[in-house]
């Protein structure tokens, strides 16, 4: 199996490009499923996930491929589906595949999707997700692990998410777009991620309007078309990138991202010390000679701190100065990184959903295990400074989600290697 070895001590210096965003891109794609012509999806970053998500359309009869001229575009055909089932080994593996059910509903009437089951990080039900489409008229159940759509036709109706879900708002914001008359989704989810599925979509033909905020509202179109569509740059991966800069003491710059989508991270950096500097698609963060103050962290929906940098302003507040308190509350069970911190010398204590980090003077390198996704980019984060050599196994989880980091890193000057 794969691993990663990080050797500590360099200050991180240089230019580096951000990918597009995971967390745009998979329900962009299952989002094709909708248009009755091909779509092109430009800045599609070369991950497992998407790789994951190209198997399960393909499975179902999409015509679906890199463009020979440009291995960031996929070519997406989507008229050729010949099943509306999403089965358990593909679900599992990627709980976005669930995306998938609204699109299918809502196109051919009927779906059938594994229940994603539970991750590391926590239960991920999809019960809002079922209320969403039941709303819109379907006939949902649940039966020998599948979740059962069926509908003639959606009909567009008021919805009121009891509780903001990201994954919900874009099940039902995908299903809205065929409805019959308008949908007006109430407490929806506002990440930057369903602001890039809302232009997608109306690049396709779709009728939106108010994403980005609480409520948005959709006119159902009796079709939608081809048409095409560059993701949004991944906010996660540049704010990894620029806490990789703080904790090491170096100055970065992050291209082709996008500094509007981050503010609560920026915000946070600028608390912890880092002088920063943005234009429209490119951010500079300078920390040289300085070491990070602690910050205090609470996650929550957007535009609140993202529980996906959780991980990572956990290892800078291990090295920091002063005592940071970070409290998670979207996900149960998303402290899994912390045993392996303190392997490295971290000190941390955890109580319930909050964890009290000391920042030490220093870290030793160590073997660590990943254990999520984050996880593990936080555990690279802690290797960067750590005195000596860390290696870290499982990394798995890290091509899910970041495209050849290592790559990245190193050509910001960081001792990093992938072996095995
Ligand atoms: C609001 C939020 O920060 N969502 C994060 C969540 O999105 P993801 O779409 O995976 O999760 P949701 O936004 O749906 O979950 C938010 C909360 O709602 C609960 N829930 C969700 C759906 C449902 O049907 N029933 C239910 O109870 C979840 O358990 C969780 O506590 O994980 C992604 C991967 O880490 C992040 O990119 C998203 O930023
Ligand atoms: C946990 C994450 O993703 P997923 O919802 O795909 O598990 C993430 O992006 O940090």
């Amino acid at each position: 199996m794969q691993k990663i070895v990080v050797e500590g001590g360099v200050a991180l210096q240089g230019e580096v490009q951000v990918s597009g965003a995971k967390n745009a891109v998979l329900p962009i794609l299952c989002a094709t499923l909708l248009a009755d012509g091909p779509v092109r999806i430009e800045n599609v970053p070369r991950l497992h996930d998407v790789s994951t998500t190209i198997k399960l359309l393909a499975e179902i009869g999409v015509g679906i491929e890199f463009d020979p001229q440009d291995d960031h575009a996929l070519v997406v055909d989507p008229t050729t589906v010949h099943s509306q089932v999403a089965p358990y080994e593909l679900v599992k593996t990627m709980r976005a595949s669930v995306l998938v059910l609204g699109p299918l509903l809502a196109r051919y009437g009927h779906a059938e999707v594994s229940l994603p089951g539970g991750c590391a990080i926590g239960s991920r039900p999809v019960d809002l997700h079922i209320k969403g489409l039941q709303s819109l008229g379907a006939e949902v159940s649940v039966e020998n692990g599948f979740i059962k759509a069926r509908a003639t036709r959606l009909k567009g109706a008021r919805h009121v998410f009891e509780m903001v879900s990201v994954g919900a708002t874009e099940n039902v914001l995908m299903a809205a777009t065929l409805a019959e008359g308008t949908t007006v989704l109430e407490n929806a989810a506002m990440e930057p991620e369903i602001v890039d599925l809302a232009e997608c979509l109306r690049a396709m033909g779709a009728r939106i309007e108010g994403e980005g905020t609480g409520r948005i509202v959709v006119e159902g179109v009796e079709r939608l078309h081809g048409g095409s569509h560059s993701v949004v740059p991944d906010r996660i991966e540049a704010g990894t990138f620029l806490v990789a800069a703080a904790m090491t003491g170096g100055r970065i710059t992050a291209r082709r991202t996008r500094p509007d989508t981050m503010k609560a991270v920026l915000d946070k950096l600028f608390r912890a010390g880092a002088m920063l500097d943005c234009g429209d698609d490119w951010i500079t963060i300078d920390m040289q000679g300085r070491r990070p103050m602690a910050v205090d962290i609470t996650t929550a929906p957007h535009p609140a701190f993202p529980t996906d940098m959780q991980a990572q302003f956990m290892a800078m507040n291990c090295i920091a100065d002063g005592v940071g308190v970070i409290n998670e509350t979207i996900f149960e069970n998303r402290f899994m990184h912390v045993n392996e911190l303190l392997r490295l010398g971290a000190d941390i204590r955890i109580d319930g959903h909050m964890a009290v980090v000391r920042g030490v003077e220093r870290l030793s390198g160590a073997p660590v295990m990943a254990t999520d996704l984050r996880a593990s980019a936080s555990l690279i984060l802690a290797g960067l400074v750590a005195e000596g050599e860390t290696t870290i196994d499982r990394i798995y989880h890290l091509d899910r989600g970041y495209e050849n980091i290592e790559a990245k890193l190193s050509g910001l000057g960081a001792r990093i290697r992938r072996i095995g």
